[in-house]
């Protein structure tokens, strides 16, 4: 058992930490192995920001994220994480009913949220009973009120809430939150929660974070797993032509935060110089 326990530590070891531009990149043989990454990470946020501000403000995303991240609802994270401190909020959501296959609400609680001891009143869902465009003014209010509050900290170099993990996945076409390739909301400068109603991937009514949000943030992290991501894992974070610059996880780079990469040894096997590459 310790031999197995010492090896997974050295192969963690030789695959995780390489330090890019871009971020960090945490690069794990399995899915397994990268769910227990990221649970021992997010915990070790929690535990630092309880210490320094009393609360933890973490914002999610959907997909296959959340079930990645099922190892916080085990032993010792469950008993360990001080969960009472969580304010949980939603990097982008679907303008769903939060009953809706499709809701990330759903999603999280479900497969997280319904699991730890977080308390109801820090759960900060959408109000999925207006347009998507109501439905992103009002969460932008809700969020204002919480950064006046200063339950969510502040950027100290622009007004914009610095939450202290935003957690995002990514598409095969490189997408973060609900921030589309080649969409007009990547030019969003003034607005903290904006909506989309043509989305590429379904359903089409959303509303999302926008990019000097995700940036002012102390932590952002990328948790991508499977080949047909790899392409745009290596567009992502590699030197490449000024083609790529506007690909939305490459415009992901906090300001004053730290940016990690998780990945699986197939998200990662298009990148340069890749052992995992063919
Ligand atoms: O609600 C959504 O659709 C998302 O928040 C979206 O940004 C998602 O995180 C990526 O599309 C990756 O999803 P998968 O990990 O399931 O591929």
């Amino acid at each position: 058992m310790l031999i197995i326990e010492l090896l997974n530590l050295l192969s963690r070891m030789a695959h995780s930490g390489v330090h890019k531009d871009r971020g960090e990149l945490r690069i794990h043989e399995n899915l397994d192995e990268l769910g227990t990454d990221l649970a021992e990470y997010i915990a070790e946020l929690s535990e630092a920001s309880v210490k320094e501000r009393g609360v933890f403000t973490i914002a999610i995303s959907g997909g296959s994220l959340i079930g990645l991240m099922g190892r916080l609802c085990e032993a010792p994270y469950n008993k360990t994480v001080d969960w009472a401190k969580w304010y949980i909020f939603w990097a982008d959501e679907r303008v769903v009913a939060k009953t809706h296959a499709d809701s990330n609400y759903k999603l999280a609680k479900d497969g997280l949220l319904s699991k730890v001891p977080v308390l109801p009143s820090h759960v900060n869902s959408i109000n999925d009973s207006v347009s998507a465009e109501e439905a992103a003014d009002d969460y932008e209010f809700h969020v204002r009120q919480l950064v006046k509050t200063r339950t969510i900290n502040v950027s100290d170099i622009s007004d914009c809430p610095k939450f202290d993990l935003i957690l995002l996945g990514m598409g095969p076409d490189g997408h973060v939150a609900s921030l589309f390739p080649n969409h007009p909301v990547l030019d969003e400068k003034d607005e903290w929660v904006t909506f989309i109603t043509d989305s590429p991937k379904s359903p089409p009514e959303r509303i999302t974070f926008t990019l000097p949000v995700i940036n002012s943030a102390s932590n952002v992290a990328v948790v991508v797993t499977g080949e047909s991501k790899a392409e745009a894992v290596h567009l992502a974070t590699d030197d490449v032509g000024p083609d790529c610059l506007s690909l939305p996880a490459r415009l992901v780079r906090p300001i004053r935060g730290k940016l990690v990469w998780f990945l699986d040894k197939l998200a990662a096997s298009k990148l340069d110089g890749s052992q995992f590459s063919e």
